[in-house]
């Protein structure tokens, strides 16, 4: 990357204050744009979901892996729970997505309560294994509801048969299936038996994005080891689990319990890149290299839900973070994940252009059907899922439940860094985490053909930075009514 009519910043700069020019293109096609990384990950598209409570879980973790991306499990999470979301998530299909199911005799209720989990809009009615209804919100609109489900489902599906979708063609031929029949959604079978359900969107979806899949061919998964306690003997837990990316994670990565749970974690022998952070200088980068860090996860303060700029007057500008940390890392032959700050697809061509591998995304991500929390309406009709800071009153009292003295958690609970109580607002035009994908990486896809570049290595050594004024970026606003 360079900057335009090389410009010296005079001070330190975050997303919004640069733009991206374009340059002399002979990518003909924003689909010959190649999006994996190369920090060893194994993602094909570069991004990362934020080990948040809220926001990282088993739902989450599946259906982005299955797009290529991947999500850290967070800290707060037993070893014995850690493993049975990991064994869930390489358990998926890569292909076949995992439906709500429900039986005939459920409830209508149910049903509501459980369409919000996943974006399909609709459930699959299941008896002896096999689909033998499909029921969508609109079939449960007006009627009681205790009515059972056999009463208001489409009886006999439209399904499809899996053994259609492993020949070749088979995406397009399923695709035509859900088409001529007006259908959003079916049921797959194998042997008659449920499978999981193709929609008209993952159909097209699979034939854009390949999965980030390890080297037995199952959905890839990360997760996090803190610094305190026995790190070693976690991260044997977490290895042992199957994590595909080990993060050590603290708030100020650059001190010296995090170097010495670094070593911790070489003294096992990973065979998964380790990520380490937070850090947001050269100097940090250099230390967590030499301690054993592999990928370095950089920003401090740019989260949605931090405070830590605030409370301490801690943290740098997100944009001059990354630049300066994945210069640093890329002469070691390290890499950085630009964590935190993620609001619109335009910051993650940035990061990448700045030279991180990867963006980490938290509460964007938070706003989704996918994410664990419930889905609430806020009384006006409009849906949305709690967020909370991992620094925050309440994921500091979850992660000290259970250890040390009342005296002690109290004490720790004064230390608050984080929000406890963000409202993240569902897109109703992308409501699902995957809609965000495609938003992020068309968008990115489309950053990499303005600078002339088919991979994110040529994207950010093509990229050319320019500065702009507040009015600028006001200026790339859309309008969508009169001023
Ligand atoms: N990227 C960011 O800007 C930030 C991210 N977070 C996220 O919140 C989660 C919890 O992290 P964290 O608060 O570090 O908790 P951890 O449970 O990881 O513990 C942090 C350890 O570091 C010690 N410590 C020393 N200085 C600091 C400091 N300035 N801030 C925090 N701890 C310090 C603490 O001791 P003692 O408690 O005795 O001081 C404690 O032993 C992580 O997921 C982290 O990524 C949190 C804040 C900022
Ligand atoms: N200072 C704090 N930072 C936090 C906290 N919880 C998470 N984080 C950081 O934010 C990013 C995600 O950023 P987002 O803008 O996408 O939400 C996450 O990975 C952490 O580094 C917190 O309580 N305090
Ligand atoms: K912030």
């Amino acid at each position: 990357m360079r900057f335009l009519d090389e410009q010296a910043p005079a001070t330190d700069l975050t997303y919004g204050d640069v733009f991206l020019v374009p340059s002399r293109s002979d990518v003909t096609s924003r689909f010959d744009v190649d999006l994996a990384s190369d920090d060893g990950t194994g993602t094909t598209i570069p991004v990362v979901v934020a080990n948040m409570t809220a926001v990282a879980g088993r739902r989450m973790a599946e259906t982005v892996a299955r797009r290529g991306g991947l999500a850290i499990l967070p800290q707060d999470v037993p070893a014995d729970v850690v493993a049975g979301v990991v064994a869930d998530v390489k358990g998926k299909d890569p292909v076949i997505e995992t439906p709500v199911v429900v039986a005939p005799q459920d409830t209508v209720h149910s049903v509501l309560t459980l369409l919000g989990k996943r974006a399909h809009g609709a459930a699959v009615v299941v008896q002896d294994g096999r689909p033998v209804g499909v029921v969508t919100e609109s079939d449960c609109a007006d009627v009681d509801r205790f009515t059972r489900v056999a009463e208001v489902m489409s009886a006999e599906p439209r399904v499809l048969d899996a053994a259609l979708l492993d020949g070749p063609g088979g995406l397009e031929a399923a695709f035509d299936v859900l088409h001529s029949a007006r259908l959003d959604l079916a049921p797959v079978v194998r042997d008659g038996r449920l499978a999981g359900v193709l929609t008209r969107k993952g159909a097209l979806r699979s034939s854009i994005y390949s999965p980030a899949l390890d080297a037995a061919g199952s959905l890839r998964v990360g997760a996090v080891v803190g610094i305190n306690g026995d790190v070693a003997a976690k991260a044997k837990d977490l290895l042992a689990a199957g994590v595909d990316v080990l993060v050590v994670d603290t708030a100020h990565g650059h001190q010296t319990k995090m170097l010495a749970a670094l070593e911790a974690v070489r003294s096992v022998d990973p065979d998964v890149p380790v990520v380490a952070g937070n850090v947001v200088t050269a100097d940090g980068v250099r230390d967590l290299v030499s301690a054993g860090a592999d990928i370095l996860k950089v920003g401090v303060g740019p989260g949605a839900m931090c405070t830590t700029r605030m409370q301490t007057g801690v943290g740098r500008p997100q944009f001059s973070a990354v630049l300066e940390c994945a210069a640093a890392a890329r002469e070691l032959g390290k890499h950085v994940w630009a964590d935190g700050g993620v609001r619109h697809p335009r910051d993650v061509a940035l990061a990448l252009a700045a030279g991180a591998s990867q963006v980490m995304v938290g509460s964007w991500f938070a706003g989704t059907y996918e994410s664990p929390g419930d889905l609430k309406d806020d009384g006006t009709g409009r849906l949305y899922k709690d967020s909370f800071g991992m620094a925050s009153a309440r994921a500091v009292a979850a992660r000290t439940a259970g250890s040390g003295t009342a005296f002690a958690r109290a004490r720790k609970a004064l230390y608050e860094e984080g929000i406890s109580t963000g409202k993240m607002y569902l897109d109703p035009a992308r409501p699902g985490v995957e809609d965000l994908l495609d938003e992020i990486t068309s968008g990115l896809r489309s950053s990499c053909t303005y600078a002339g570049a088919r991979s994110l290595a040529e994207f950010s050594e093509r990229a050319v930075v320019g500065i702009q004024s507040a009015a600028g970026y006001q200026e790339g606003m859309p309008v969508a009514t009169s001023w």
